[in-house]
């Protein structure tokens, strides 16, 4: 007789679950197969490790970020006074945030909803919480009096799971805001490189805007790199934050073999396959929505979202009973309740589905899913 397993407690514990399942939609890290050129960088593993012995690692790490930067249309690292702090992960970059943040300011207004993983590091950090959400973002200026309630504002964009992207007039707008009450804005990226509506210089609106700002960027969702993969934090100096020294505490610096790696996917991308990318996750976006045409009370609420996730709406139906039926099945998809972190029932019947996959997997889980919803 197996224990029952019980609810994980948040996303990416849920995300645990699935990391040995035979059909893994859950988590929203890359694990398509590599490209033919993907595969040829693999294969120059040895002679960039070489190579990179034999280069300052400062060279290699500015080498990365601007061919990851500059592919996404990113140039504001060119900036004199830019800086860029290379972390193991976009979550590293953000604990670091978080817990210089946590040293001016005491309450950040976040983005409503978004991945769990964002307010559990900001509240982990001591830092109190208020729901931006994503109509009133989307929709005009903020109200002052919530600006100058709290010391941040922290957005991400593209949203995950819904896929909204700031629009550059809209961040121009809210980097003045920032700028009149002195609030810190803070940017998580991680999703850019999907849509290039996202791909509209940040840096340079930021730059120009007067606002503190920090932007947390990510290579991890992009490329089946097997989670080698940088998160760098990006900030002016001064930005009034104890970014580097708090970023002392936790690491020296990354693997200038990863840096290095992510420069030559970068540049791969450059070539021809970030188009490529952004075709294979529309084509798998568009098996999931035609696999499951036509089952009642099915609905799709982010028709205009490119990113390499899928929220899928249930209807009446409760997604973590969905969840539990797809297990049965060796299907993982991700629950949607906890990234309503401010108001979870409004996550009780959606359900994510990654689309960074095989195309196979994701057919296998979109049929499961409808068999699932139409037993019989
Ligand atoms: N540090 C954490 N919790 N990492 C999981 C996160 O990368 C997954 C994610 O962002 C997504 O599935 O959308």
């Amino acid at each position: 007789h197996t224990r029952p397993t019980p609810v994980p407690g948040n996303l990416t514990q849920f995300e645990h679950l699935a990391l040995s399942s035979p059909v893994n939609l859950a988590d929203g890290h890359a694990r398509q197969e590599l490209t033919p050129g993907q595969s040829r960088i693999v294969g120059e593993l040895p002679a960039l490790w070489a190579d990179v012995l034999a280069r300052p690692v400062e060279e290699v790490e500015a080498e990365a970020y601007r061919t990851y930067f500059e592919l996404l249309g990113q140039y504001g690292h060119r900036l004199p006074s830019t800086r860029v702090l290379s972390c193991y992960s976009s979550s590293v970059a953000m604990e670091i945030f978080a817990r210089s943040l946590a040293a001016v300011a005491d309450t950040a207004l976040l983005i409503h909803p978004t991945f769990d993983n964002i307010p559990d590091i900001l509240r982990g950090a001591g830092l109190a919480l208020r729901p931006l959400e994503e109509e009133a973002l989307h929709g005009g200026d903020l109200d002052p009096a919530v600006l100058r309630s709290v010391g941040c504002v922290f957005v991400t964009t593209p949203n995950n799971p819904t896929g909204r992207v700031l629009a550059e007039e809209r961040l121009r707008a809210l980097a003045a805001q920032c700028a009149e009450h002195d609030v810190v804005l803070a940017l998580d990226t991680s999703f850019r490189g999907f849509d290039t509506r996202a791909q509209y210089d940040h840096y340079a609106v930021l730059d120009g805007s007067g606002c503190r700002w920090v932007v947390i960027e990510d290579t991890g969702k992009l490329w089946p790199t097997l989670e080698l993969k940088v998160g760098w934090l990006v900030f002016p100096e001064p930005v009034g934050l104890p970014l580097s020294e708090v970023y002392s505490d936790i690491l020296l610096g990354v693997s200038p073999l990863v840096l290095s790696m992510v420069r030559r996917f970068a540049e791969d991308a450059a070539g021809g396959g970030l188009a490529e990318l952004h075709r294979f996750i529309a084509g798998n976006r568009a098996v999931v929505r035609e696999v499951l045409a036509g089952v009642p009370g099915i609905g799709f609420p982010h028709p205009h979202s490119r990113g390499s996730v899928e929220r899928v709406e249930l209807g009446a139906r409760s997604a973590l009973e969905v969840w539990s039926a797809l297990r049965e099945h060796g299907v993982h998809a991700l629950p949607c309740r906890k990234f309503h972190w401010a108001d979870p029932a409004r996550g009780e019947h959606g359900l994510r589905v990654a689309l960074a996959r095989p195309t196979s997997s994701v057919l296998a889980g979109a049929r499961a899913l409808r068999s699932v919803l139409l037993p019989g």
